[in-house]
Parts: structure tokens; C-alpha cells; sequence
């Protein structure tokens, strides 16, 4: 590799001589140091401890040459100090669905100083200790409200869809409350020193045009807007192709594609973007030569404009770290350079 690949430059948009890369979930279950870690401590415990979540943060990075680091944490820790109850099995339960009118106006908007005072310390270490830039990241408000009002994150949103259509006045409520912490604890996480962030609405995609753009682009767009100026802003939502018409109006620097379709296919209804993605996460689950084999693809289809490596959803429970490890070299071997375009 002759410079190494700038995760910063190329999430604000400039095209450089490789694609820099880190992955969802590049932190978690497929390292036999994290399993043991969550083992000992348990994962609210780790997500609380600011040692632990550097610890935990700093596993892939020890691990692997990725270009980023995200902190790490969950889409639901701003949850609990609004007064829900939350568990992982290992996905979120709630303890309490919320659904009522007043069981949104029980919800609290804690200021910033409440939220997540030991996030703003791991973002503080991490700081200091991380070799690469650090991405903060939170929950896009319809993606915190699906599980809120399901109390799970795992059916086909069928009754989620179902109760915003019956219930838009205490949707509306929910999602401005919504709004307003994540605006908060983004906030928190950037002024502790986050060097830029990703806003996950990974349920979005369930929603149709009409649907999402009453209930997720506004808000997301809210939420995006008020960090306008500070970091670059990474917009996710997976499989969610069909919005991409609303998502090219979202106030971010860059958008993260699903492994659904070739990136190239994607800039032209995603301009001026810089693009993230977007490798299926089931191919680390072959062999590292279908994995690399993948990547070259999905490195020529990202060739013509800005673009950051990385997988079209999480790394997966099974996939071995050594595929990782080959991914990520690949990746840094593969010449961006015009006329150069075969690894
Ligand atoms: C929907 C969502 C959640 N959490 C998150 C999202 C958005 C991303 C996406 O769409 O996948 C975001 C998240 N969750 C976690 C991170 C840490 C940083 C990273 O490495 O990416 C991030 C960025 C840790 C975690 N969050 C969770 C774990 C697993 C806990 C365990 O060890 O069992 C980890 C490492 C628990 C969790 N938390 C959530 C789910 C669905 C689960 C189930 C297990 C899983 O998908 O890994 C909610």
C-alpha cells in the first residue's frame, strides 16, 4: 500500500487512493475477546463502564489495520434514562411496549449531562488511546420507535406499520421526543471528540415512500441537520432501495448501501454522496477467497466517486476473524487509481 487510506477524507467526499474500511459490528460475538469479556462483565455492564467499552472498542482495531473505529455501544443506551426498561436476548427487549398517549408523555427528555455521561468518557479515552478516527453513532428515531412500540426488534413490522397508521398524533409525539434525545446525545458524543457519526435506521426499509417520508425523513433529517457543521454524518437504513429519492435529501456526507444492489447503480440516485458499504455480510461466512473475490467486485462498483469499504449490514455471530483479516487487506490492496483498476 503507498499512503494509507484516510477514512476521514473519503467520508467528506474525496476520492482517495484506496477505499478506507471498517465494518458494522466489527466489535462483538466473532471475537473470542469479546465473547469472554461479555462473559465476566455482561453487556450493560461493558456498554457502561467506560474501561470496558474502550476495551471492547480497541478489540478489532488490535486486531486488524481498519481505518475507523466505532465506538462501542448500542442504538439503546439513550433509552433507559428516558424511563424504558430495556434487556438484550440478545436483542433488545422492553419490558413495557410503548404505545399509549400517555405512555409517551411519561417518557423523559433528560438534558445532555444525563444521557450517557459514561459514553462522553469512553469518547474522552478512546480519544487519546485509538490510532484511528473514532465514529460515534446512535439510532435513527423511527428505528428507536420500532422497538419501542413492539418491544422487540425481530417480526415483519406489520404492527408497527399498523399503529403509526391508527395512532400518527402519539407517533408524531413519540418521534419528536425521539428527535430530541438523539439530537442531545449525538451532541454528547461529538463535543467529547466522535470524529464523525452514523445514524442507523436499520428498520426503515420497511416503511414505504409514502410512509417514510411522514415518519422517518423528518426526523432523521432534524437529527442530521443539528450536527450540520461539525463531523462528517453517515446515513443508514438497510434495504431501502426504494427510498433513495428521500434519502439523496438528507442534510449527510455519506450513505450507507445495503449489499442489495451494485454501488455504481446507486450514485447516480445518491449524488454528490460519498458512498459506505456494501460487501453481504454472508460472504465472510464462506471462505476467504469468495470473501475477497466479493470485495474486488464491490471495490470496482464503488470506483467514480468517494467510497468507504465496509459490509451492506453487521459482521455476522460465525465469521471467522481470519477472513476478516484477509477482507481488510484486500481491501487496502485494491489501487482506486484511474486506468488502475484490476487488483
Ligand atoms: C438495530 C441495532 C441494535 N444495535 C445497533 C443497531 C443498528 C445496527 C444494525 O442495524 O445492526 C448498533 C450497534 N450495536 C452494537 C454496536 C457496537 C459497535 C460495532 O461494533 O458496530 C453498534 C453500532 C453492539 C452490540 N449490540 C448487541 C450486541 C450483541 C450482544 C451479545 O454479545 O449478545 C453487540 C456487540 C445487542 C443487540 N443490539 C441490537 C440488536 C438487534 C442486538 C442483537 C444482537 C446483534 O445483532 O449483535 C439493536
Amino acid at each position: 500500500m503507498s499512503e494509507p487510506a484516510s477514512f476521514l477524507d473519503a467520508a467528506w467526499g474525496k476520492s482517495t487512493p484506496h477505499a478506507p474500511v471498517w465494518l458494522m459490528r466489527q466489535a462483538g460475538r466473532y471475537l473470542p475477546e469479546y465473547r469472554e469479556l461479555k462473559e465476566r462483565h455482561g453487556f450493560w455492564r461493558m456498554v457502561r463502564t467506560p474501561e470496558l467499552a474502550v476495551e471492547v472498542t480497541l478489540q478489532p482495531i488490535r486486531r486488524f489495520p481498519l481505518d475507523a473505529a466505532i465506538l462501542f455501544s448500542d442504538i439503546m443506551t439513550p433509552l433507559p434514562p428516558m424511563g424504558v426498561d430495556i434487556d438484550f436476548a440478545p436483542g433488545p427487549v422492553l419490558a413495557e411496549p410503548v404505545r399509549t398517549r400517555s405512555d409517551v408523555d411519561r417518557l423523559r427528555v433528560p438534558d445532555a449531562g444525563e444521557l450517557a455521561p459514561f459514553v462522553a468518557d469512553a469518547v474522552r479515552l478512546l480519544r487519546s488511546e485509538s490510532p484511528v478516527p473514532l465514529i460515534g453513532f446512535a439510532g435513527a428515531p423511527l428505528t428507536l420507535a420500532t422497538y419501542l412500540v413492539q418491544g422487540t426488534g425481530t417480526t415483519e413490522h406489520a404492527d408497527l406499520r399498523a399503529w403509526l397508521a391508527r395512532e400518527p398524533e402519539t407517533a408524531h409525539a413519540l418521534l419528536d421526543k425521539l428527535t430530541e434525545v438523539t439530537i442531545r446525545y449525538l451532541r454528547t458524543q461529538v463535543e467529547a471528540g466522535a470524529q464523525a457519526v452514523q445514524l442507523f435506521d436499520s428498520w426503515a426499509g420497511v416503511h414505504d415512500v409514502a410512509g417514510y417520508a411522514r415518519f422517518g425523513l423528518p426526523y432523521a433529517h432534524r437529527v442530521l441537520d443539528a450536527l450540520a457543521g461539525t463531523v462528517p454524518r453517515i446515513y443508514l437504513a438497510v434495504g431501502s432501495s426504494h427510498l433513495y429519492g428521500r434519502i439523496a435529501t438528507l442534510p449527510a456526507e455519506v450513505v450507507s448501501v445495503d449489499w442489495r444492489r451494485p454501488l455504481r447503480d446507486c450514485r447516480a440516485e445518491l449524488p454528490g454522496l460519498a458512498l459506505q458499504g456494501n460487501l453481504d455480510p454472508g460472504l465472510l461466512l464462506t471462505t476467504p477467497e469468495l470473501a475477497v473475490a466479493g470485495a474486488h467486485e464491490v471495490l470496482r462498483a464503488g470506483l467514480g466517486g468517494a467510497h468507504i469499504f465496509n459490509l451492506g449490514h453487521g459482521v455476522l455471530p460465525g465469521t471467522d476473524p481470519d477472513t476478516v483479516a484477509r477482507l481488510v487487506d484486500a481491501v487496502h490492496e485494491f489501487p482506486r487509481t484511474e486506468g488502475d483498476q484490476q487488483p
